[in-house]
């Protein structure tokens, strides 16, 4: 673990197969799974009665396994509380504390039926038919309750995960519930961090029951760790340190290399985003053409003019732009076109941190990426959307986010970033990131421009912390994300313009009014 402060509960996302092996671990030192059940049914209840005050009459689903175990003694706790409650129990299986859980409350009085429409009266629902221990698609009967669950406007909540979503890779099997909220048990799943499961989570929270670090640390060291940047995290990492004395070019200066008659905008906006990251220096190389108008913007730029095509694409670098040794980081990409066609190659071959973004993108699908990744002997970082993905690598047989920037960072030996609702990193080290949160209102023309400037301005810089280029990637994007939020919260979605985006980046890091 790094010196900051990412040991904690919150910041580790496991897989199923991880989250059972912690849990095995500490049944193995001691702890009865009945007294784990309790404890955690017992959080699940109190956090039920703070969410729906004033409601009377609450409907249990109460599945085979143990995430039905832990809703059977949630439905015992609110009857024993005066709540009118029903369970709902599509399967007559079970295993044998779930059962032992149903019988003692059927002998409470609860009715316990499988005729879901005794249900529809109720005021809230919480889903316990399954939790990460679900293996297969849902069909029949089954699938037929959960869409009819689906159909009623009851508030659902489920434990753990909306039924039906595959723990790690968030896809719907079958069908799912969609649920208004998650109670998230003990460690965050995979799941959460997947755009295909975002329509049913509602609202994600999670119950920590206090499971020790030290459990976790056993199993997922081992295996794969994914982390979750979160705003506090990011937060608490910015603005990079900077010593007492030093000067503009020790603070980084950062090579942009983008725009096009066509595109003129982009550079501007990654210009901004990289303004606000607070390196040192930024230098432009952009076609000529535009200098007036970023000299206009970007008073504070060295613009280095270039050549163009009748396209008004760049048709080549001057040599000052390809002196490496005056730069620390090099970002290209928006704006560039396709026009800008052999521009690529002889950048690929700098020997100091390359990021690439939009065009940058378009142009390396064109030669053999994965090879020519590798061929590379500092950091890349790459930031696709997943249509910019796809063309990079058609190939890859992954079907979700996570495993998506894993497998192609192992083998092109470079930091990738698929930007989404909720985008994942990960490096060639494997440390991989999940960021928490975001907004659609960053679905909008120029918000890209503005990360690949703050990515790269933080990446430029030089910082005594020494993070590792995945991990500056996975704080960029929660500070992009973190400033849409922001900006949305103030502006409404309508005012999140990439111009505006670049006025909240400074406000993420001031503020204080962000607990996630
Ligand atoms: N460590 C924790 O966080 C704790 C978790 N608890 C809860 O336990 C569940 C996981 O329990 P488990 O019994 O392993 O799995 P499930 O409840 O998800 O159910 C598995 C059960 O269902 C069968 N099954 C799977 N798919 C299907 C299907 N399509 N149709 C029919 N049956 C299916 C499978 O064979 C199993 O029998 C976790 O989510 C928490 O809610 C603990 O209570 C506290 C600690
Ligand atoms: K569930």
């Amino acid at each position: 673990m790094n010196h900051y402060s990412t040991s904690s509960i919150e910041h580790f996302v496991v897989s199923a197969r991880q989250m059972a092996a912690i849990e095995q671990r500490i049944f193995d030192l001691g702890m009865p799974v009945a007294a784990l059940m309790e404890k955690v049914a017992g959080l699940i209840t109190q956090r039920l009665i703070d969410l729906f005050k004033g409601v009377s009459k609450v409907g249990i689903i109460v599945g085979p396994g143990h995430n039905g175990g832990d809703a059977a003694v949630v439905a015992r706790e609110l009857h024993l509380k005066g709540y009118n409650v029903a369970i709902y129990r599509p399967l007559n299986k079970g295993k044998e504390l779930t059962q032992a859980h149903l019988d003692y409350v059927k002998s409470l009085g609860v009715t316990i039926t499988n005729h879901l429409g005794e249900l529809e009266s109720c005021e809230v629902i919480v889903d316990g038919l399954f939790g990460f221990g679900m293996t297969r698609s849902l069909d029949g009967e089954l699938a037929n309750a959960v869409k009819t669950i689906n159909q009623w406007s009851i508030p659902v909540v489920s434990i753990d995960l909306p039924s039906g979503i595959h723990t790690d890779t968030g896809e719907v099997l079958g069908s799912a519930i969609a649920a208004d909220y998650t109670f998230c048990l003990g460690l965050w799943k995979l799941a959460f961090f997947q755009d295909t499961a975002l329509p049913y989570l509602g609202k994600p929270t999670l119950i920590d029951f206090g499971i020790p670090l030290a459990d976790v640390e056993a199993v997922v060291k081992e295996s794969t760790v994914v982390k979750r940047m979160s705003a506090n995290l990011a937060r608490s990492l910015l603005p990079l340190p900077r010593p007492l004395v030093t000067h503009k070019y020790k603070q980084g200066h950062l090579l942009i290399i983008a725009g096009s008659y066509q595109y003129a905008g982009s550079v501007i906006l990654a210009g901004l985003g990289a303004r606000k990251s607070g390196v040192g220096m930024v230098s432009i190389a952009a076609p000529a053409s535009l200098k007036p108008m970023l000299v206009t913007h970007l008073p504070e730029a060295l613009i280095i003019d270039c050549p163009e095509t009748t396209e008004g694409a760049i048709a080549e670098l001057p040599s000052v732009a390809t002196q490496w040794e005056k730069y620390n980081a090099v970002a290209v990409g928006p704006g560039l076109t396709l026009d800008a066609q052999s521009l690529l190659s002889p950048i690929l071959d700098a020997p100091i941190p390359l990021i690439l973004d939009a065009d940058g993108l378009n142009l390396l699908a064109q030669m053999n990426p994965e090879k020519t990744l590798k061929s590379r002997h500092q950091t890349t970082i790459l930031t696709p959307h997943p249509g910019e993905f796809r063309r990079l690598f058609p190939n890859l047989d992954a079907t979700d986010t996570i495993t998506k920037v894993q497998t192609v960072a192992k083998a092109s030996n470079s930091c990738i970033l698929i930007k989404g609702a909720r985008s994942a990193i990960a490096g060639n080290n494997q440390e991989t990131w999940v960021i928490p949160e975001s907004t659609p209102a960053l679905a909008r023309g120029g918000s890209g421009d503005v990360l690949t400037g703050l990515l790269s301005g933080l990446v430029a810089q030089s910082h005594p912390q020494k993070l590792s280029p995945t991990t500056i990637t996975a704080i960029a994007a929660t500070w992009h994300a973190q400033a849409g939020i922001m900006a949305s919260q103030q502006q409404s979605e309508l005012g999140v313009d990439a111009f505006t985006l670049t006025q909240y980046l400074t406000q993420f890091v001031m503020g204080n009014q962000f607990d996630t």
